[in-house]
């Protein structure tokens, strides 16, 4: 069969089939119009100023390695004049966090890019290891997300940036909007449908540029691109709710591919008919406790069948047929169980300052206080339990222990 021309360029051979609309293009064009749509997401929404300094939330990943990639690579094309840093939170998770953040220091000396990591044990005095060891692996993302928002802001805040940009793509945008549909939560499907996100009560903004980019076309990128990530998934349990949306996004997408990108408009048409109860500045969607916001690779589900895994595998083995088209199928996966999901009554939420750190919460103490709050109550025991091993036979004897000294006390 003869090979395939790039619809693009009319030239080259087609080597991928775009996952958005399944266009037969060769690997330079695709690189090109993926940078493009980004720098047109850019463009459009007007997320930076010349001279602006901007943080990229670098967690090692495929999605934030390929966000500093693209902007180094725009920075330079269109003269944004960004001052680009890359800001990384260490939650404290061995054999997971340590060693994506190694990736993180080399993608720091390849793009050039001067690195700032922050840890949840200098900041709250808990690595996750610790709270895990504490409460258990369930709940634990909870702990996580909420940390990871506010270390974002701390470690903007350490370096005097007032932006930080994150890799969410248009896939966890869209699990967002249908996990807040079924959950009737409009206000939150606002927040979360919003490109730009800042806190009413710090200065500091957040962005997501790969907004309108598919999943599937940044683990193509990063591919072609021969970048540096890191693949591993977290360590702790996945969100099940989460992980339950992403898996009817996954099957809508295999069906129509336009399904992604379609639920993204929808959201955000929602979100436009839904009254702003609690903008932030500027009046943009005040996140600061909002679950979109933080990111985390195992809140967002990325355990629910290890689609990209397969698709990275698969990209993998075709290494050796370089000129042959490319084209990604995904194998099928069982639907996850879903997790109970309350319905949170629609309510106006009033901003103030955390009475505790500052940080900006709907209560007088925001989140992460009120967490920490529970586990230093019982921070004693917890100190008995380091060094311990770190397997869930000795968290549950542990638990036993804890409950056993509750008891008798
Ligand atoms: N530990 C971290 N330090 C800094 N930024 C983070 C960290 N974890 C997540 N982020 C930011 O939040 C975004 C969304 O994270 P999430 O883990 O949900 O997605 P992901 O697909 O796993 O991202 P990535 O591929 O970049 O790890 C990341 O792209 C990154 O910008």
């Amino acid at each position: 069969m003869a090979p395939t021309t790039c619809v693009n360029c009319k030239e080259a051979r087609a080597v991928i089939i775009r996952p958005k609309n399944r266009q037969k293009i060769c690997r330079a064009c695709f690189l090109h119009i993926f940078e493009t749509e980004v720098h047109e997401t850019i463009t459009s929404a007007n997320l930076f100023f010349p001279g602006e300094r901007v943080a990229i939330g670098a967690s090692g990943g495929k999605d934030s390695t390929v966000l500093a990639a693209v902007l180094k690579t725009l920075n330079e094309r269109y003269n944004y004049g960004l001052d680009l840093c890359l800001l990384s939170i260490d939650e404290g998770i061995r054999g997971y966090r340590d060693d994506s953040l190694e990736t993180v220091k080399r993608n720091a000396v390849q793009y050039e890019m001067p690195l700032e990591i922050l840890g949840y044990g200098e900041l709250y005095g808990w690595t996750m290891d610790q709270v895990v060891a504490q409460i258990g692996k369930k709940g634990n993302c909870t702990y996580c997300g909420v940390f990871r928002r506010q270390a974002l802001d701390r470690g903007a805040a350490k370096l005097g940036i007032k932006h930080v940009v994150t890799g969410h793509n248009a896939d966890d945008v869209a699990e967002t909007v249908m996990m807040n549909l079924l959950r009737g939560d409009l206000p939150r499907l606002s927040r979360g449908t919003s490109i730009v996100t800042d806190s009413g009560a710090s200065d500091i903004k957040r962005s997501k540029p790969l907004k309108y980019a598919y999943e599937k076309e940044i683990v193509l990128y990063a591919h072609h691109r021969q970048l540096d990530y890191f693949t591993t998934e977290c360590i702790y349990s996945p969100e099940a709710f989460r992980g339950s949306a992403r898996t009817l996004i996954k099957d809508l997408e295999k069906i129509r591919p336009s399904s992604i990108l379609d639920i993204v408009k929808s959201g955000e048409d929602m979100a436009a008919l839904v009254p702003n109860q609690d903008s932030g500045k500027n009046g943009q969607a005040a996140t600061a406790e909002d679950e979109s916001a933080g990111g985390c690779g195992s809140a967002n589900g990325r355990s629910s069948g290890g689609e990209m895994a397969a698709m990275e595998e698969q990209l993998a083995s075709n290494e050796d047929a370089g000129s042959r088209e490319t084209e990604i199928k995904l194998p099928k996966t069982a639907p996850k169980k879903a997790g109970k999901a309350g319905k949170p009554a629609i309510k106006t939420q009033t901003l103030q300052h955390c009475e505790k750190c500052g940080y900006m919460s709907s209560q007088a103490i925001c989140k992460a206080c009120m967490l920490l709050d529970g586990l230093n109550r019982n921070r004693p025991k917890t100190e008995i339990n380091i060094g311990m091993e770190d397997e869930e036979g000795s968290s549950t004897l542990m638990r036993q222990m804890e409950k056993i000294q509750l008891t008798n006390s």
